[in-house]
């Protein structure tokens, strides 16, 4: 089963999404199309959104998350505002429920454009982030790179938000640190079976954060969601903010912060902006996609 499905190019804070509707196939994105898709600067990105018919009831679609290197992930935050916003303007509606392979989300778009997605339990168990080594206590393991007495990052908290994350605390800009040498050997570290998401933070306020992430699978983004609820919730957990702080993602295009709020029941919710670019078919086993005429988003609707 070959033939052209929709596609949406779109960014959350300048993470670059590619939002595909698979309804009506039963096949999946293919990792070759992903890395044929990635290799091409028009429509290179971070994360491929398949959107696809709902397996469960209650829910509006299962959504299948790629990266760009071709590898599956278990959550995306910002690529899951973008398919809120792409299926909002589709279908006029405000609230959604997704399936994916880490659960059930439930997203809202709100009035101001805004989109709010429940990203559900954090994890701590060393086990299930997943770690290679027992900890008691993942909120600040053991594991540092640099010289021995003068690390340069050292203990992070581990946590899982449906993938897994480490976030590195810092105490001056994060953009002063030269995360693309250190981000491959610290994703690619034995203390973490299934590779991590790596993120630093700097604690700016009792209720703000400033981080750049380092993506599993992707490599150095403009920003990363569930890293956002990672930094948030590992921020609120050690007692560095409250449950609830504004996440200024350094290397984004602009400066509006990703809202992340720990409810006392436990759930993360983040809220922050989806952007639509443009729209085009592709061929979701090649890779192969043509861009359509230039047009607004309401057109393309
Ligand atoms: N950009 C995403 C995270 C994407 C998944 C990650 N690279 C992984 O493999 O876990 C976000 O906004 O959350």
């Amino acid at each position: 089963m070959s033939q052209q499905v929709e596609f949406a190019k779109m960014n959350g804070l300048g993470n670059k999404i590619l939002v595909v509707d698979m309804r009506g196939r039963k096949d999946m994105v293919t990792p070759q199309a992903a890395i044929a898709l990635n290799g091409d600067p028009e429509t290179q990105f971070d994360q491929i959104m398949a959107i696809h018919d709902p397996k469960l009831d209650g829910t509006d679609a299962f959504i299948d998350i790629l990266n760009c290197d071709g590898t599956k992930a278990q959550a995306c935050g910002n690529g899951t505002r973008c398919v809120v916003q792409a299926l909002a303007s589709e279908t006029g509606r405000k609230v959604f429920t997704f399936q994916t392979v880490a659960g059930i989300l439930n997203a809202r778009e709100h009035e101001d454009g805004t989109i709010s997605v429940d990203m559900g339990k954090p994890v701590f168990a060393w086990d299930k982030i997943p770690l290679s080594e027992e900890f008691f206590d993942t909120s600040r393991i053991e594991l540092q790179i640099g010289p021995i007495d003068a690390p340069i990052l050292h203990s992070p908290s581990a946590m899982s938000m449906g993938n897994p994350h480490a976030v590195f605390w810092i105490d001056r800009d994060p953009m002063d640190f030269d995360l693309e040498r250190f981000g491959p050997m610290l994703e690619n570290h034995p203390m973490f079976p299934e590779k991590a998401n790596i993120t630093l933070a700097q604690v700016t306020s009792k209720s703000s954060l400033r981080t750049r992430t380092w993506e599993r699978g992707a490599g150095l983004t403009l920003a990363c969601g569930s890293a956002a609820c990672a930094a948030g919730v590992s921020a609120a957990r050690t007692g560095r903010t409250g449950r609830h702080v504004t996440i200024d993602v350094a290397s984004a295009p602009t400066r509006q912060p990703l809202v992340i709020e720990w409810r006392e029941d436990d759930h993360v919710v983040m809220t922050g902006p989806a952007e639509w670019e443009w729209s085009g078919k592709i061929d979701p086993v090649t890779g192969t996609f043509e861009r359509d005429a230039e047009q607004s988003e309401a057109q393309v609707r």
